[in-house]
């Protein structure tokens, strides 16, 4: 297994809630919501590769938006894709989804609207996305960049950056300060498994669920 393998393993462990309060406790920008998965309940993270699009100006007859990242993505790779969180087109589809699978792509969170659900759910694809639409984006959308920071709701993603995405929205933690966050939220994890033992055992949720204990206060920075 690779360092990054398993980085992004003990992330998985985690969920986009707890690593939001990691990253609020670190003045860092927290989760976002609204971008939900288009098809089941998948969890995915992955370092970011990152595609911006805008609206096509005139004519294009090259390869389609996507695909030129796509065909240099890898196994530790989570597709980014910024829209300007347009709901009207589409930003991603059935085709892309077969080429993403087919590189061991983790999956993709799309800043915009996705089409061809059925194909990624066939696939078992993750695709997160703000809306559907069956609209295409051929004729509507070209590529701006692929490798660059890009603005995923107003976050900053950079390239190679750790994006989780689950069924309560999506998660960006900076590179250079992912350790240090994932330690913060497997901290943050074990007093949550603590605080939740308690209740089960029968302490009074006012007497378990105190400030001093919870995300938020100095305590667990
Ligand atoms: O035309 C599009 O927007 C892309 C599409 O459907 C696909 O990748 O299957
Ligand atoms: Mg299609």
């Amino acid at each position: 297994m690779t360092a990054g393998h398993s980085l992004l393993a003990r992330f998985a462990a985690l969920d986009s809630a707890t690593v939001s309060d990691a990253l609020d406790a670190r003045g860092l920008p927290p989760g976002q919501g609204g971008l939900r998965p288009m098809w089941g309940t998948p969890k995915v993270t992955g370092f970011a590769r990152t595609i911006a699009l805008e609206p096509l100006t005139g004519e294009h007859g090259g390869s389609h938006i996507l695909t030129d990242a796509i065909a240099e993505a890898g196994p530790e790779d989570l597709l980014v894709v910024a829209n300007g969180g347009r709901t009207d087109v589409s930003s991603w589809g059935g085709i892309v989804s077969v080429g993403a699978s087919v590189r061991g792509v983790r999956g993709v969170v799309t800043d915009g609207a996705c089409r061809d659900v059925e194909q990624a759910r066939e696939l078992g694809f993750p695709v997160f996305a703000r809306a559907r639409v069956p609209v295409t984006a051929r004729g509507r959308l070209r590529q701006r960049s692929s490798g660059e920071p890009v603005s995923l709701g107003g976050v900053t993603v950079g390239p190679g950056d750790v994006v989780l995405a689950d069924e309560g929205g999506v998660v960006v933690v900076p590179r250079e300060r992912a350790a240090e966050v994932l330690e913060a939220a497997e901290r943050l994890a074990e007093r949550e498994a603590a605080i939740e033992a308690e209740v089960r055992a029968g302490v009074p949720l006012p007497d378990a669920m105190r400030d001093a204990r919870l995300a938020g206060t100095e305590a667990t920075r």
